[in-house]
């Protein structure tokens, strides 16, 4: 996930046209998000990994505009040397990593942003310094190619300028959008985790197109694009789901007939009760006894 965060901003710094070129100002209640703010933008990245495979992994990946270090040494180099610090490890390895020594003074008066599904901002708060401004994010994996949906919370202390700062990170990288923290388990499962379920039932549909003689590469392709077209309708139209539901079925025609197979699977309970228990397993996450 660090990695789809680096590379989507390095993207968006080089101007891309594979990307979304105009994010979304988002809203809750009368707080929102700004994406523009030229002055709050990151100059330059040190990504940090724990071994040195990975280093050396990453190295290809993100080429030379990104410093990587490895190792507890490279973590407290890596803390030292940067204003805002982008926490992407497991969920369970985040206090240890946190508590290594020399990593909460190097976090003091420094911007923790935590993307690790579970973790509280008070567990977080209380890890580091109270001179450390924490916000949590839940992004998902499409903001590799800046088509995410990421959901910020902000901690007690945290002051515009740094909200600012990070959404307009997240805004260049899809939609973003400031939520309480306590719809962060919510969100985790339907956005965090959203892409899995969704390629799940993209497949599904593949397959059926592939029962009735389409070659593979075809259906997927059908498929993939039929999501995307009726996402993008609900997202520019604001049109309710059912209402667009109803206009793709014919009385009598096969829509319907298709429709009514969904049904007798019980497919609205089974993606809705998918949330419910990712849901429930992302607020056990952060639990401490868990390794
Ligand atoms: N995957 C997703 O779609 C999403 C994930 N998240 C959250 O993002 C976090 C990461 O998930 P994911 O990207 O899937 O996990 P990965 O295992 O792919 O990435 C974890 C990264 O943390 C590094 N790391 C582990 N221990 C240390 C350490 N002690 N010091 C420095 N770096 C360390 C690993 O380096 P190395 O490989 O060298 O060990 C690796 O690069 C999780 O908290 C998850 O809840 C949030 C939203 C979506
Ligand atoms: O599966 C997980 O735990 C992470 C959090 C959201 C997406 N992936």
């Amino acid at each position: 996930m660090g990695i789809a965060i680096i590379r989507g901003t390095l993207d968006s710094m080089a101007g891309s046209d594979s990307v979304n070129p105009s994010p979304k100002l988002s809203q809750e209640g009368d707080q929102e998000v700004e994406s523009d703010d030229n002055q709050l933008r990151p100059s330059g990245f040190i990504a940090c990994v724990s071994h040195k495979e990975s280093a050396t992994k990453l190295e290809k990946v993100l080429g030379d505009q990104v410093r990587v270090l490895y190792g507890h040494a490279g973590n407290v180099r890596g803390v030292s040397e940067a204003d805002v610090i982008l926490l992407c490890t497991k969920p369970q390895v985040a206090k240890a990593v946190l508590a290594a020594p020399g990593i909460q003074e190097a976090l003091a008066n420094k911007l923790l942003v935590s993307i690790c599904a579970g973790v509280t901002i008070d567990q977080l708060q209380s890890w580091t310094t109270p001179t450390t401004t924490i916000i949590r994010a839940m992004p998902n994996t499409p903001c590799k190619i800046r088509e995410g949906m990421t959901v910020l919370s902000c901690g007690s202390n945290t002051d515009a300028m740094h909200m600012r700062f990070t959404s307009n990170i997240f805004s260049t990288l899809g939609r973003c959008r400031i939520l309480d923290e306590k719809h962060l388990d919510a969100v985790t499962a339907l956005a965090g985790s959203g892409p899995a379920f969704a390629c799940v039932m993209l497949e599904a549909l593949a397959d059926g197109g592939v029962m009735m003689g389409l070659p593979r590469d075809v259906a997927t392709e059908l498929a993939a694009q039929v999501l995307q077209g009726a996402a993008r309708m609900v997202l520019t139209t604001g049109a309710h789901p059912a209402s667009i539901k109803d206009s793709v079925t014919t009385p009598g025609g096969c829509t319907i007939a298709g429709l009514l197979t969904m049904e007798d699977g019980r497919i609205r309970s089974t993606l809705a009760r998918t949330i419910q228990e990712a849901a429930t397993v992302a607020s056990t996450l952060g639990r401490e006894t868990k390794k």
